[in-house]
């Protein structure tokens, strides 16, 4: 079988180049470039790459996916900072170029992914709930991607649950006391050196929180995802935002 074609745009950046060295150790896996800021992008076309990851910053990543998506490379992206108008932008793109396949996910380790999931399911059983990520002080965007992610899902399963407001007497607040407010749900970010990337979302009933934490302590937590992302990608045409689809996680 022949080997997957890869390249990693970010090559030189934190996750980008633990990710130059989770392709090579692949075996169904080719690394045929890795391109940092300045190089140029039509090295994807001249050593035919069939997959890019994107790590690199959310003002380049667009630009990565335009030409990407234009020349029918595959991309598994896990830079942030996507909004519904960047995402209609891409969805643009793949539909001029219908057999291309983009896997966007705001995290790639398993438990990011899970914590997500488990909030959302555990959303609607509570008054309260709250989300705090932690991440260390050289990220550029907050709240993180994955904070925002779990926020939207929560909020959303509260909707779908019908779900009162939550309960919240502020009055007088300094500017951010109360966090960012993600569709109703209050979103803290904390970047403290010494760590990477950590995320708490609390929950708060009658006489009980629950607390749902994950921990990813070394970039190594983000590769499993991401060679899954490769490998699903190529059969996997338009857009998908999320790697819990490529999980057959049974709901
Ligand atoms: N989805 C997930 O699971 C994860 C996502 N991330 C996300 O990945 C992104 C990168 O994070 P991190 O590695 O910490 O950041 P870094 O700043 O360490 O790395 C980004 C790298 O990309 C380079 N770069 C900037 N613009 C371009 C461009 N146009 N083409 C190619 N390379 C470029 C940067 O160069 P320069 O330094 O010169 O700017 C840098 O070397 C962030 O958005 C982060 O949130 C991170 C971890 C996990
Ligand atoms: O910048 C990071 O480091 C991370 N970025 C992603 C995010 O914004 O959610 C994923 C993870 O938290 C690490």
């Amino acid at each position: 079988m022949s080997k997957l074609r890869v390249a990693v745009l970010g090559a030189k950046g934190r996750i980008g180049s633990e990710a130059v060295r989770a392709v090579e150790a692949a075996e169904d896996m080719v690394l045929v470039a890795a391109l940092d800021r300045d190089d140029k992008i039509e090295t994807l076309t001249e050593t035919d790459a069939q997959v890019a990851i994107d790590l690199t910053h959310p003002d380049a990543v667009l630009d990565n996916l335009a030409y990407t998506t234009t020349h029918g490379i595959h991309a598994v992206v896990g830079t942030t900072g996507w909004t519904d108008e960047r995402i209609a932008q891409v969805q643009d793109w793949l539909a001029k170029s219908p057999a291309t396949g983009i896997l966007i996910a705001p995290n790639f380790s398993i438990g990011a992914v899970l914590t997500m999931q488990f909030a959302q399911q555990a959303a609607r059983f509570f008054e309260s709930v709250e989300v705090i990520e932690l991440h260390h002080p050289n990220k550029a965007d907050a709240p993180s991607g994955t904070a925002h992610r779990t926020a939207q899902l929560i909020a959303a399963a509260r909707e779908k649950a019908g779900c009162a407001p939550q309960p919240d007497a502020t009055s007088t607040a300094l500017d951010g006391a109360r966090g960012a407010d993600v569709d109703g749900v209050p979103v803290h970010s904390v970047r403290l050196r010494g760590l990477l990337a950590h995320q708490e979302v609390l929950l708060g009933g009658e006489g009980e929180t629950l607390t749902i934490r994950h921990d990813s302590l070394h970039h190594k937590s983000f590769m499993p995802g991401i060679l899954l992302g490769v490998r699903r990608v190529v059969d996997t045409p338009g857009l998908t935002f999320g790697l819990e689809n490529f999980l057959d996680l049974g709901n």
